[in-house]
């Protein structure tokens, strides 16, 4: 599954895991509600690794949480949905607007293969210092170079590389930093 082949998510494991995850999540918002200090273990619980000064701002929405590496200084925003069935890592001071959605799971085109359930993810790698604007979609298998803003609203189909500006639906990089 992590390693992108495709797979069949029926698995028990998976099913354990993905609800330990809605739990989580859900606890964590709302802990967060009335006392955030209080509902920081919850999210170290969630996320497999996290540096001590990064922020996420609940609702959280994720696979497993554990397989999320998030770096220093980072903050989230409200409403981030990160689909972890391969690992995403996020840099340090990166800056994530409301509503972004990082996933990394996909479903063959082929019609047959699709309705016989096969999945399959790659992973996505957010570099230091980015920014993704509000409503930022990043697609399976999308590297993102340091420093580079992606404006709101982009669809994150290919890499982006480091120090520029990249927006729209594809996104395309319209200059450097
Ligand atoms: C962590 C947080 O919570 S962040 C809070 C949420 N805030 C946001 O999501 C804001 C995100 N900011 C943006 O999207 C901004 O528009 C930025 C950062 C991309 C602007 O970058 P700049 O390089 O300054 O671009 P600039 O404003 O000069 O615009 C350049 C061109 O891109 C276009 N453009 C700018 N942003 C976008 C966008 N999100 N989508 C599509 N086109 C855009 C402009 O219309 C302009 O087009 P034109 O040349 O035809 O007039």
């Amino acid at each position: 599954m992590l390693a992108g082949d495709l797979y069949i998510a029926d698995d028990p494991d998976l099913a354990a895991a993905s609800k330990r995850a809605i739990l989580l999540a859900h606890r964590y918002g709302e802990v967060y509600a009335t006392d955030p200090d209080a509902a920081r273990p919850i999210l170290e619980e969630l996320i497999g690794s996290i540096a001590p000064d990064a922020h996420i701002r609940p609702p959280l929405y994720v696979d497993y949480g554990a397989h999320i590496t998030i770096g220093p200084g980072t903050f989230a925003n409200y409403g981030l949905t990160a689909l972890d069935v391969a690992p995403i890592t996020i840099g340090a001071d990166v800056q994530i607007g409301p509503n972004v959605q990082l996933l990394t799971p996909t479903h063959p085109v082929d019609p047959d293969m699709r309705r016989a359930k096969l999945e399959a993810a790659e992973p996505i790698v957010i570099g230091d210092n980015v920014w993704l604007g509000g409503g930022v979609i990043v697609l399976a298998g999308v590297t993102i170079g340091e420093n580079s803003v992606i404006g709101a609203g982009a669809v994150v189909t290919r890499d982006i590389p480091a120090g520029v500006v990249a927006v729209g639906n594809p996104a395309k990089v319209i200059r450097h930093i």
